[in-house]
């Protein structure tokens, strides 16, 4: 696959999560639209809490912050010797894993930063330190290598016209261009996106709040609609096509994505719209056999009760799960970072971990 394009040729975004110098720098994505601010932390527990309120989110940036939560470990822990050393990056390894328990890209870039370790158990403290923080840094690079790459593939597939999105996995969800965020950039410098169609995704209105603004900044037309309405815009013949992000597929193709994913590609399929995910193999986890066995976080009861701040509805019970599942029958394609699967996927799922 040719790639035209560089990142800075597609987004005027810079990375959403960075680390430098024992200290993990992201864009702060509860403060958007209103302030855009970079926040730095600097512990382990700080990173933690950033992951669950949800400062950082989008599977792919969760699993770079982890990991390099774990290279802010390695660079800044009083330990003396590698007993103190590992016991430390143990306990950092559990907190960061018990943040949001959805997004396998989490699990993926701790265990492999784990592993890594692990296996240079016998080197020396300096050597594992500096081990860590190179795992770290390759982890957010590749998901920018991973992100041109799908933006360039889902570019090819995707008919030209009017595209709908849910949620945000955009440049913010992401380290940097994000996975539809990169299809969409990538289509509208070919001149084959007409219209972005934004659902605000309610409860926590990643959509409105982080979609709209991310895409409007790099100049992409778009029109935000609440979630209720885009069934009426399929029915008026006003979508071409469907993309959105994944938290996790699994083998058979079914996957989970933000809550209301599942209605639209339900509404796709009665109105025949393309339906596509966009997500790096970080995403697929091969263990699982279907979508029911997908762990789904359920949030807090607030986020239902409020919407920007002000309460909206009565102190009643609230059922939050976060993400829904989708049947993998109701998806055309998974476009990936070694291109676009199409059914069978448990097939050619298997088929794409086996190609070197
Ligand atoms: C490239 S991000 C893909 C998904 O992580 C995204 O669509 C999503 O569901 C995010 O959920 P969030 O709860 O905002 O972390």
């Amino acid at each position: 696959m040719e790639l035209k394009y560089k990142p800075e040729e597609l987004t005027r975004l810079p990375r959403s999560v960075i680390y430098e110098s024992g200290k993990v720098k992201l864009i702060d994505q509860r403060l958007l639209p209103r302030e855009f601010k970079v926040i730095e932390l600097t512990t382990v527990d700080e990173v933690a809490r950033a992951i669950v309120t949800m400062q950082v989110r989008g599977a792919p940036a969760i699993g770079a912050a982890a990991a390099f939560g774990l290279a802010l470990y390695a660079e800044t822990t009083k330990a003396k010797t590698k007993d103190e050393f590992m016991d430390g990056f143990y306990a950092a390894y559990d907190k960061l894993k018990n943040t949001r328990p959805t997004a396998v890209n989490l699990f993926w870039a701790l265990n492999r930063v784990k592993k890594l370790v692990e296996e240079h158990r016998e080197d020396s403290l300096d050597e594992i330190k500096h081990l860590i923080v190179e795992e770290a840094q390759k982890i957010a690079d590749e998901d920018v290598e991973a992100n041109l790459r799908m933006g360039h593939y889902g570019a090819e597939v995707l008919p030209e016209g009017n595209v709908l999105t849910h949620c945000n996995a955009g440049s913010l969800a992401t380290v940097h261009l994000g996975t539809v965020g990169a299809v969409l950039r990538v289509m509208h410098k070919e001149g084959t996106l007409k219209l972005l169609w934004v659902d605000e995704t309610r409860p926590v209105l990643q959509g409105a709040r982080l979609s709209a603004w991310e895409y409007h900044y790099d100049g992409i037309p778009l029109k935000l609609i609440s979630d209720n309405m885009a069934g009426f815009v399929m029915q008026q013949g006003k979508v071409d096509a469907i993309i959105v992000g994944a938290d996790r597929i699994v083998a058979n193709g079914d996957f989970a994505n933000k809550i209301g994913t599942y209605t639209l590609a339900v509404l796709a399929k009665e109105h025949g719209i393309p339906f596509f995910t966009v997500a790096p193999l970080s995403t697929i986890d091969m263990s699982l056999k279907s979508g029911k066995e997908i762990p789904i976080e359920e949030r807090s009861k607030e986020e239902v009760l409020t919407c920007g701040g002000c309460r909206i509805a009565p102190d009643v019970d609230v059922y939050n799960p976060a993400f829904d599942v989708t049947p993998h029958k109701y998806l055309t394609g998974i476009i990936t970072d070694r291109g676009v699967v199409y059914p069978p996927f448990e097939r050619n799922l298997k088929r794409l971990f086996k190609r070197e």
